[in-house]
């Protein structure tokens, strides 16, 4: 389908939705899981693409390991393949092929892996051709481009003959899913020691403990429907398999929407939100939770809440280039996303009315980006959305359009 039309809802909402579950806990789970010979149970993995994609790969004996559009799958694989000696070929999309991996691959080379990439320096595709360990454990690496390079030295760490040390360099952006691939490691027995004031981990060598693991719902799928409730005139959502105690950052969503008009209430099932008065104008730091950014700014456009946006550096080598789809966007829907101090703060506003004109609906691209097509469909609640591209859902949470049908009309 070329684009879909959301429908501002006739009738109150009142609806339970089962959440896809977590794509980021999902592919740590399955590289971690791989770490034990396949020997774990893995629960209520994500139908996500770049899950898929993951548990595919992971069992591919084909050379070429094509990831497709997915940072995660790119990143954790690019080091389990290279630390475990296997010879691939990495590649992916051609917007995959623009997203840099530099920084992730020097790291491997000190730790001993052969790579080389086949068009341009520092981005993929690459060949790895085996892993000889060099004898050196200690790694300087950025924190401020991408932490799933992180995540993905932290994970093959315990393979290594003495571990791994990282030191962090520079600011650090999505700390919370760092702290995510600790945690995961943990619950597969690998302990770690970290210090946040000198930015130090030091992953000791040993082996993971084939685990029972559950994965939890999304929270960053979830942000989708606090903005839905946040816009609609009337609505209560129970978003099912959330818990209060998360180890994903995006559960900020919680906070952030408590000023936008959404109070959440944790249940035995997952959490209620409900409707309450919102703010008119705050600030955010997205530095540990970008992928709530494109949510936030379409809530608040059609909210007309003006929200100072920091953090979001990080928005322009994901799917898109974020900060430029928003902005090239957000117009459509008679808002505006404005640059205060370069590459630093940035404020979302109503600049005016949304267009209710059917017959002239604006009409939402979507760039390649999930989150373009969902952070944009609640803003149906306010007035009819026409979105293009709606399959690209399917990146991390293919059932969106048919969970939004059970609360409003969508063609
Ligand atoms: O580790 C992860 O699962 C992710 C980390 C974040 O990326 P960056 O670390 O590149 O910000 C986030 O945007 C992405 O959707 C998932
Ligand atoms: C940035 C994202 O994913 P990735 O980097 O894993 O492609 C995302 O899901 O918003």
């Amino acid at each position: 389908m070329k684009s879909v039309i959301v429908h501002p809802p006739s009738q109150p909402i009142r609806a339970e939705i089962r959440l896809a579950s977590s794509k980021s806990e999902s592919n740590r789970a399955l590289i971690i899981n791989a770490l034990t010979q396949f020997k774990g149970q893995l629960e209520n993995l994500s139908t996500a693409r770049d899950t898929q994609t993951m548990m595919r790969l992971l069992q591919s004996p084909e050379m070429v390991a094509d990831v497709l559009d997915a940072g995660t799958t790119m990143r954790f694989l690019t080091a389990y393949f290279a630390v475990t000696g296997q010879h691939k070929i990495m590649t992916g999309t051609p917007r995959m092929c623009e997203r840099p991996i530099g920084i992730l691959v020097d790291a491997l080379r000190v730790l001993g892996a052969t790579v080389t990439y086949r068009q341009k320096e520092g981005y993929p595709p690459m060949e790895l051709n085996g892993f000889q360990y060099s004898g050196q454990n200690r790694v300087q690496i950025r924190g401020d481009v991408s932490s799933q390079y992180i995540s993905a030295l932290l994970m093959v760490g315990p393979l290594l003959p003495e571990g791994i040390t990282l030191e962090l360099t520079g600011d650090i952006g999505s700390r919370p899913y760092i702290e995510m691939t600790l945690q995961q490691m943990i619950a597969f027995g690998v302990t770690h020691e970290a210090d946040w004031e000198t930015k130090t981990i030091h992953v000791p060598a040993q082996q993971y403990t084939p685990t029972q693991y559950a994965v939890e719902s999304d929270w960053s799928g979830a942000s989708y429907w606090y903005s839905l409730v946040a816009l609609a005139q009337d609505a209560e959502v129970e978003l099912l398999g959330l818990k209060e105690n998360s180890l994903q950052g995006d559960s900020a969503i919680v906070q952030i929407m408590e000023r936008m008009g959404v109070k959440s209430v944790y249940t035995k099932r997952g959490v209620l939100l409900t409707k309450i008065p919102a703010e008119k104008a705050f600030a955010w730091d997205f530095t540990d939770c970008p992928d709530l950014a494109q949510t936030v700014a379409a809530c608040a456009v059609a909210a007309g809440i003006e929200v100072t946006m920091t953090g979001i550096e990080s928005l322009k080598i994901k799917e898109t280039d974020r900060v430029g789809a928003l902005q090239a966007e957000l117009p459509k829907i008679g808002g505006e996303l404005v640059e205060l101090e370069p590459n630093h703060t940035y404020i979302v506003r109503r600049k005016m009315e949304i267009n209710t004109d059917a017959l002239t609906l604006p009409v939402i691209e979507t760039y390649d980006d999930h989150r373009m097509a969902m952070a944009f469909a609640p803003v149906g609640m306010a007035a009819p959305i026409k979105i293009s591209e709606p399959h690209v859902v399917a990146k991390s949470y293919p059932s969106f359009w048919e969970d939004l049908k059970k609360v409003t009309a969508v063609d």
